[in-house]
């Protein structure tokens, strides 16, 4: 909810939220049960990162600026904590691949004295969201590969113990929202296990309804938010 003046009451409104998913099922799967705008913004952080900036600066140019943003899709979850078809919040949204390979090692950029490498959402909001959703909280990264080895998911736990689930948009949504002063949120819904490729084997049937299902039960939390 935002506070606004009107003939000179102050009343309130819901705040508007923008819903950034990567594929068009994906957006349809949340339009289902959320009736707020959503797009999607394509595959990849690069492509999220571009087009969620130019919806949001659209919205401000035009006198009706979003406060919170949503990065949300299916997912792939680190087992055994994020099975198939469950959900996840993220408290931390992680670029894991950002940086730089050393004969020691991955270091992030930060360590290279560069930008960031994660986005923290309001803990209130993550807090309600999981309740409300019955989804696990902890670090989603983003990644620009798909995991497709059991060494790769094995190196990914070893640098980030937290993470619960990897995607491709999440990081690219946080840092168009960071450069607006926006907020931003992650929700995922688990299609596949990280690990060895299978992608014959990916659940997106079952994940994008269990999003659907997710955001009928987030709905209530976005349209009670308020920003701090
Ligand atoms: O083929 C379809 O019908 C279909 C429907 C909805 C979504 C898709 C996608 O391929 C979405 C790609 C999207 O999914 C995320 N994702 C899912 N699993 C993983 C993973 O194991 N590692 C990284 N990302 C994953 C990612 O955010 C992609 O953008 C297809």
């Amino acid at each position: 909810m935002v506070l606004q003046a009107e003939e000179g009451r102050l009343t309130t409104s819901a705040a508007r939220i923008l819903v950034a998913t990567a594929v068009p099922a994906e957006r349809d799967a949340v339009a289902r049960t959320f009736s707020g705008q959503v797009i999607a913004v394509g595959v990849g952080p690069a492509s999220a990162a571009a087009r969620t900036a130019t919806a949001l600066t659209e919205a401000a140019r035009d006198g009706h600026p979003f406060q919170l943003v949503v990065s949300t899709g299916i997912a792939g979850g680190f087992v055994p904590e994020a099975p198939v078809g469950s959900l996840v919040v993220a408290d931390e949204i992680t670029a894991a691949d950002l940086g730089a390979e050393t004969a020691e090692g991955f270091l992030p950029v930060t360590d290279l004295g560069f930008g960031t490498v994660t986005h923290r959402p309001p803990q209130a909001l993550v807090r309600d969201a999981a309740t409300a959703t019955g989804a696990r909280t902890g670090t989603v990264l983003t990644v620009s590969t798909v995991t497709g080895t059991a060494a790769r998911a094995t190196a990914l736990r070893a640098h980030h113990p937290r993470a619960l689930a990897e995607a491709m948009e999440g990081f690219g949504v946080a840092e168009a929202a960071a450069a607006h002063g926006t907020p931003v949120m992650e929700l995922r819904a688990i299609s596949n296990p990280v690990g060895p490729r299978d992608r014959a084997a990916w659940r997106i049937g079952e994940a994008l309804q269990a999003l659907t299902d997710g955001f009928g039960k987030l709905t209530p939390v976005l349209e009670s938010w308020k920003p701090a």
